[in-house]
């Protein structure tokens, strides 16, 4: 097989992973710091004088790791003994050693765009767990609970048409199942337009009824195969399999975590599947994503709603976890820098577990950087080749576009749209739903 093509990077002056690591990262830093400071007097109430002391440790890793990254200092070593410690510090020696020939080291604006972007997530979680007793503070919780809140009409409105549905939905035909699973998996594709780390931690949030905009969003859809996920699904449902498992690999949580498991509760009830098993993150990661706490407290709060169907939901979804319907994993693997065409070496255990999935849906952008690579593949080239090897069983990326990279679209459909909106790639304005396994 040819050699896969360079990785994105901070190298090309003017490029969106340039400008994120010149603007956007610093930002989300100040941020984190800003956070620290303002939860000072809590830390006191909660710790005393050892608190105060840790905030400020905490602050000063923090400005450190600004400063690192604004001067373009090479990338040191991780220090503080983790689980997942060797392994990154020997990906970045293995980075090194590939620059041994021109005397360079790794470093901010001159590496592969991923490994420097999930390094800096990587820090600040290392600055965080080096400050105790304030070491599980999570420096993004409050951005993700804002843009929960912030979204309420719209969980609303989504909480209400399922419960709806799922009433009546053993008097659906076929038809109509499939376009209610069409509608729902639209509407997780469009929360995935509430990233926080795009926004640099800024307010990101659904305020509209997004199941009135579906319409209107179609033609932004640049790759469509849902006729494809239907398909495989049926076709377990049809086979009376004992089990049919998917997989949603998680991405940010707020509202878009509700629209995943509005999904999931739907593909519960109309038995196109029975289990679903989620994969989160076990740090916080690139500001929004979602952990096991994140997850857990997502549930709480739409159980202790006061509205009646967003209460039911949150009553369900918990009895669907007590009952191992949903299941919730993770694995340092996701919060690693490593492209997926390598997870079956560098973690076999998760590859094995993925395998055992009817299908796999990979939630958001920074999942489908992983899934290519994040290289400069060009646009139409075909998704299985991007993926590079990486086939542990049928899956589907659903994204919007958020980073300079698309594969798999149509001879000339890049360049026209390049023609009537040149920021396509970046802005989340565009989806796809691509599709790689069997047909
Ligand atoms: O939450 P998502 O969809 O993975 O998006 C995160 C995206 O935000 C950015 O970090 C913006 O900096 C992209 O680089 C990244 O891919
Ligand atoms: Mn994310």
């Amino acid at each position: 097989m040819a050699k896969p093509p360079a990785s994105l990077s901070g190298q090309d002056v003017g490029s969106f992973a340039y400008l994120t690591i010149k603007d956007r990262a610093p930002q989300i830093l100040t941020k984190a710091i800003d956070t620290l400071h303002r939860h000072k007097s809590e830390f006191f109430e909660k710790y005393g004088e050892a608190g105060v002391e840790a905030e400020k440790k905490a602050i000063s890793l923090l400005s450190k790791l600004r400063n690192e990254l604004q001067t373009d200092k090479p990338i040191i070593p991780l220090v503080e003994k983790c689980v997942d410690t060797d392994m990154w510090n020997q990906y970045l020696e293995h980075h090194q050693s590939l620059l041994k020939e021109s005397d360079e080291t790794p470093r901010w604006f001159y590496s592969p765009w991923l490994l420097v972007e999930c390094y800096m997530y990587r820090r600040i979680h290392e600055a965080v767990i080096q400050s105790p007793p304030i070491d599980d503070f999570d420096v993004f919780k409050e951005s993700k609970t804002q843009s929960f809140f912030e979204s309420q009409e719209s969980v609303i409105a989504l909480c209400t048409y399922l419960q709806e549905l799922v009433r009546t939905i053993e008097d659906l035909d076929e038809n109509q199942l499939k376009n209610e699973f069409f509608k729902l998996l639209q509407i997780s594709l469009w929360g995935n337009k509430c990233d926080l780390s795009l926004s640099a931690g800024e307010a990101s949030s659904q305020k509209t009824n997004v199941l009135n905009s579906l319409q209107d969003l179609k033609p932004f859809i640049l790759v469509n195969d849902m006729e494809h996920l239907w398909s495989l699904l049926s076709n377990c449902k049809k086979s009376e399999k004992t089990s049919i498992r998917v997989a949603i690999v998680l991405d940010n949580s707020g509202f878009e975590l509700v629209t995943d498991f509005i999904l999931a509760d739907f593909l519960l009830s109309s038995k196109l599947a029975n289990e679903i098993h989620f994969y989160g993150k076990s740090i916080p990661w690139f500001v929004s994503d979602t952990t096991v706490r994140d997850f857990n407290w997502l549930i709480d709060q739409v159980k202790c709603s006061n509205h009646k169907w967003m209460s039911k939901c949150g009553v369900d979804w918990e009895n669907d976890v007590k009952m191992g319907r949903w299941v919730y994993h993770d694995h340092i693997f996701w919060t690693l820098p490593h492209e997926y065409c390598v997870m079956s070496q560098v973690a076999p255990d998760l590859y094995a577990e993925l395998q055992k999935a009817h299908l796999i849906l990979f939630k958001g952008d920074l999942n489908y950087r992983k899934l290519t690579g994040d290289r400069k593949w060009g646009f139409s080239i075909p998704f299985h080749e991007a993926l590079n090897g990486f086939h542990p069983a049928p899956l589907c990326s659903i994204r919007t576009l958020k980073a300079e990279l698309q594969v798999g679209l149509q001879p000339g459909q890049a360049e026209q749209l390049m023609a009537s909106d040149p920021t396509w790639l970046t802005t989340g304005k565009y989806g796809i739903f691509q599709y790689d396994g069997p047909l």
